[in-house]
């Protein structure tokens, strides 16, 4: 469906931000996961036709978005990480404004409009100025305006950055109501959303994608392997076959979780992998990496 060849981007200050991406996604929801500054936002302009990379090309349903941006802009919906400033329209005429900038003819986008309204919770408050919404509300805003006309390629930058619990609840509720038949891309560096959501995961850190594949096939070769202790192991006790993964807190208490191939201390308990420690494990050999080169 989306096929990326050795997208590559430098900035005008020398920062090089995307270092050869390929990619092959077909439909579903897929996650691109990503530490802060990895190239995250850089990799989503670029596919929503904003910006132009140096080298390399894409296509979507075999068709070159290059050479033919107007094409896949009448199949995309794009919610970027930061909206800027709002004019002061209420929430319905922006929408209506933004379905005629997308060219879709009234007969259409007007049931779409108020189907949107409801799908994300905001047919309330469709006549209050968008400018005066909650970050919540504007982040529901974005949602809509990205899935006005019934989109095939859907490009989220951060979708839950700034959202309550119940606020990511509902979201996660309309990605995955729209999703059937489209491919949305759900770019993050909030693992959860993505383990949650999505059954492919690309990780770009530092510019390049280090992997893409199943979720399921990522975490699978850590089963067995990650452990769980509240004592901590020295980082210079780490080993090709022993690596401390992360430190979190609960009621106040740490606990480290530890890639071993065997029991890494008396105490240690053997905990299910999820996706986060396959993510810490490869920023940690990228580390590495940069160690050493
Ligand atoms: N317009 C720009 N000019 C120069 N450098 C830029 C520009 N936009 C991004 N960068 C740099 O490119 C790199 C990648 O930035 P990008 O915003 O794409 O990363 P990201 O993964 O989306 O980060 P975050 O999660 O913090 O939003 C960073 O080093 C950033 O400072």
């Amino acid at each position: 469906m989306l096929a990326l060849q050795g997208i590559d981007k430098r900035y005008k200050d020398g920062t090089h931000a995307l270092k050869e991406v390929s990619l092959e996604l077909d439909c579903g929801m897929i996650g691109l996961l990503g530490p802060n500054g990895a190239g995250k936002s850089s990799l989503m302009r670029t596919l929503a036709c904003l910006q132009a990379p140096d080298f390399g090309s894409y296509a979507f349903e075999g068709e070159n978005c290059l050479e033919n941006p107007m094409e896949l802009r009448q199949k995309l919906g794009y919610l970027p990480q930061y909206f800027g400033v709002y004019p002061n329209m209420s929430c319905a005429s922006l929408l209506e404004h933004i379905a005629v900038l997308k060219g879709l003819p009234a007969k259409k986008y007007r049931p779409q409009i108020d189907f949107l309204l409801e799908l994300t919770n905001l047919s309330a408050v469709a006549g209050k100025s968008v400018a005066s919404f909650s970050g919540g509300m504007k982040q529901r805003f974005g949602i809509a305006q990205a899935l006005l006309g019934d989109p095939k390629l859907i490009i989220m930058d951060e979708p839950t950055s700034g959202l309550d619990p119940a606020e990511r609840e509902r979201l996660h509720d309309v990605l995955v109501e729209v999703s059937t038949k489209k491919l949305i891309i759900l770019s993050t560096h909030i693992v959860e959303d993505i383990e949650n959501l999505c059954h492919h995961v690309a990780m770009l850190i530092s510019g390049k994608i280090v992997e893409s594949a199943d979720v399921k096939q990522l975490i699978a070769p850590l089963e067995s392997k990650v452990w769980a202790s509240d004592i901590y192991l020295p980082n210079s006790s780490d080993s090709t076959n022993q690596t401390t993964l992360s430190k979190s807190y609960k009621f106040g208490k740490p606990s480290w979780r530890i890639y071993s191939d065997q029991k890494p201390m008396a105490n240690a308990t053997l905990v299910e992998a999820n996706l986060e420690d396959r993510y810490f494990l490869e920023l940690h050999k990228q580390a590495q990496r940069h160690v050493s080169v």
